[in-house]
């Protein structure tokens, strides 16, 4: 039997950024109806000083605000402070954990991911995705002398490089660093950086901004402090200050093609007789046997142990789909994602889903690929507000141009770093090659051809050459006749494409 969808409102779950700016756009298309949003974080994500830098690269600042700042600006947006514990998708309608029910007719699911820990449940494991475990990482770390950190995506990259007075071990499965961002070529290029700026005082650069204006009024009680908060983002440990016990600056040693075996606390270790080794400070000496006692010592699988304070587990996301699981057969992706169609429906009626939570499942540009970004969570709540107004309507609506090609603005080492869709070559086989400019300490240039067509690009410093690679990708020109002079630094590759 139909449900009576008339009688509920549009629903929207989630104030991080996917659910606020989904709610937003639904505000706005339907100024005489109220929207909720029901998120289970204190504060809300909001979008500041949004600026389109080229057709599809996008930069914005980020806040975190009390949720009264949004329904100030948005006299039909109610938010209920309150987590959703089931769906019961038949009924169209959402139980909250303040025992209240809502009836939607249509809803929308941001509710995000949360860290995938390679060690659920050990206090020595921590994860970094809300303000609240930042704050703790930042804790632990004043008392620290030397952490792990595991991983080598965005969060590993962005600590290596802000960590100081504290001997950090990096261990990845990879040859190289950066491996979800960059090739091997790149992750030198960074390395050197990484090693070199030791005791370098670093230079401030301009980059997205990430704050918690008014949201730090707000008082955290324990139980909000237990429940998910919204995924922090752009430059979010600027205001944390990421110091260890110790004056230095960067100590750094990686440690490649390895995962954590096993993790001992202290008191089981003693009994081992295993022998830990010393933080290796010089790669040429000889590695030593560490004396010192450590709270946790972790083996990993090329055999080496080491002893630390605590761990950071950096190791990717799982979206956060437990809530809304039970009663409901939702078809699922292959990375825990509810699988949305090209207009961000789930697979059952009246439900869209936007953000982390979601596998995008439908055929997607030759140079697009879905990342757990901050400016896909954006575009994909605002493409599926749009979607949801559309189908309410009767209709549905083409494919948004964000999708057209991937695009990624983003700050590691202290260089600009730009991508551009399909960068890493992913998905183009042994059929492509790569060109390369490469200024040791200035920049990295790579892009990626097949049949003589741009497919993506890496840009690393301050190039300059995000909208020409951006428009040669999206036009899709035969570049073969330019060969090796679409990269020479003496042509003003601009002009050859005006
Ligand atoms: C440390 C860190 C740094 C990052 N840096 C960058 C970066 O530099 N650039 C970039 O592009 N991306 C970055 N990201 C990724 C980016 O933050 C996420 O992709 C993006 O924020 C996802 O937004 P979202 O709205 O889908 O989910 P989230 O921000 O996770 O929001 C989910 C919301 O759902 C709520 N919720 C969860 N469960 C429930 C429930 N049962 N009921 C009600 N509400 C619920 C939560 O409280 C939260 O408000 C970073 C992520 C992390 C963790
Ligand atoms: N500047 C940026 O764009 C940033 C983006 N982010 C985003 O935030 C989210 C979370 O970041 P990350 O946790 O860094 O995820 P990630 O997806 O970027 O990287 C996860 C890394 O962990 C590795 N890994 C997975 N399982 C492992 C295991 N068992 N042992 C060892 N290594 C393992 C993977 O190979 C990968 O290198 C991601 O969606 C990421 O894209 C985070 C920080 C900065």
């Amino acid at each position: 039997m139909e449900p009576a969808r008339s009688l509920g409102t549009f629903v929207v779950v989630g104030g991080g950024i996917a659910g606020v700016t989904c709610a937003e756009q639904l505000a706005v298309n339907f100024p005489e109806e109220e929207i909720l949003l029901v998120t289970a974080s204190p504060v809300i994500k909001a979008v500041t000083n949004f600026k389109q830098v080229s057709k599809v690269l996008e930069e914005f600042d980020v806040e975190e605000q009390p949720s009264t700042v949004l329904e100030n600006r948005f006299s039909n947006i109610k938010v209920i402070e309150s987590g959703v514990k089931q769906l019961k998708s038949e009924e169209h309608c959402i139980f909250t954990e303040d025992g209240q029910q809502h009836v939607y007719k249509k809803l929308c699911l941001c509710a995000g991911a949360k860290p995938k820990l390679i060690c659920e449940g050990n206090p020595y494991v921590l994860g970094i995705r809300d303000t609240d475990s930042a704050q703790e990482f930042q804790k632990q770390l004043t008392k620290a002398k030397r952490i792990m950190i595991v991983g080598n995506g965005g969060i590993a990259l962005e600590l290596v490089y802000e960590i100081e007075g504290c001997e950090v071990i990096w261990a990845i499965k990879d040859k190289a660093i950066g491996n979800t961002f960059f090739d091997a070529g790149a992750a030198e290029f960074l390395t050197s950086k990484l090693m070199s700026e030791k005791s370098e005082a670093k230079i401030a650069h301009r980059r997205t901004i990430y704050t918690v204006e008014g949201a730090k009024k707000e008082k955290r009680t324990k139980a909000k402090a237990d429940s998910v908060g919204s995924a922090l983002g752009p430059d979010w440990h600027g205001g944390l200050d990421l110091k260890g016990t110790e004056e230095f600056s960067h100590s750094i040693h990686i440690e490649t093609r390895c995962e954590v075996k096993k993790i001992y606390l202290q008191e089981e270790f003693k009994i081992m007789k295993k022998k830990p080794l010393a933080f290796p400070k010089d790669q040429h000496k000889s590695v030593t046997i560490d004396k010192e006692m450590w709270p946790v010592y972790v083996e990993l699988t090329n055999g080496k142990i080491f002893g630390c304070d605590f761990l950071v587990s950096a190791t990717g996301v799982i979206p956060n789909i437990h809530p809304f699981l039970l009663g409901n057969n939702f078809d699922l992706g292959d990375d825990g994602g509810l699988k949305v169609d090209n207009q961000m429906r789930t697979s059952l009626p009246d439900i869209y889903a936007a953000g982390d939570i979601c596998t995008a499942c439908w055929q997607p540009s030759p140079v697009w690929q879905q990342m757990r970004l901050w400016t896909q969570a954006r575009q994909m709540g605002w493409y599926a507000a749009k979607c949801m107004a559309a189908a309410s309507l009767g209709h549905s609506i083409e494919m948004d141009f964000s999708f057209e090609l991937f695009a990624h603005v983003t700050k590691f080492f202290n260089y600009k770093v730009v991508l551009l869709g399909k960068y890493n070559a992913q998905g183009l086989g042994s059929d492509h090659e790569l060109m390369l400019r490469c200024t040791r300490g200035q920049e990295y240039v790579k892009v990626v051809m097949q049949n003589g067509r741009m497919m993506g690009a890496v840009l690393i410093g301050e190039t300059d050459l995000e909208e020409t690679f951006e428009n040669l990708i999206l036009n899709q020109m035969d570049l073969s006749s330019y060969g090796e002079d679409l990269l020479d630094p003496n042509i003003d590759i601009e002009d050859y494409f005006d």
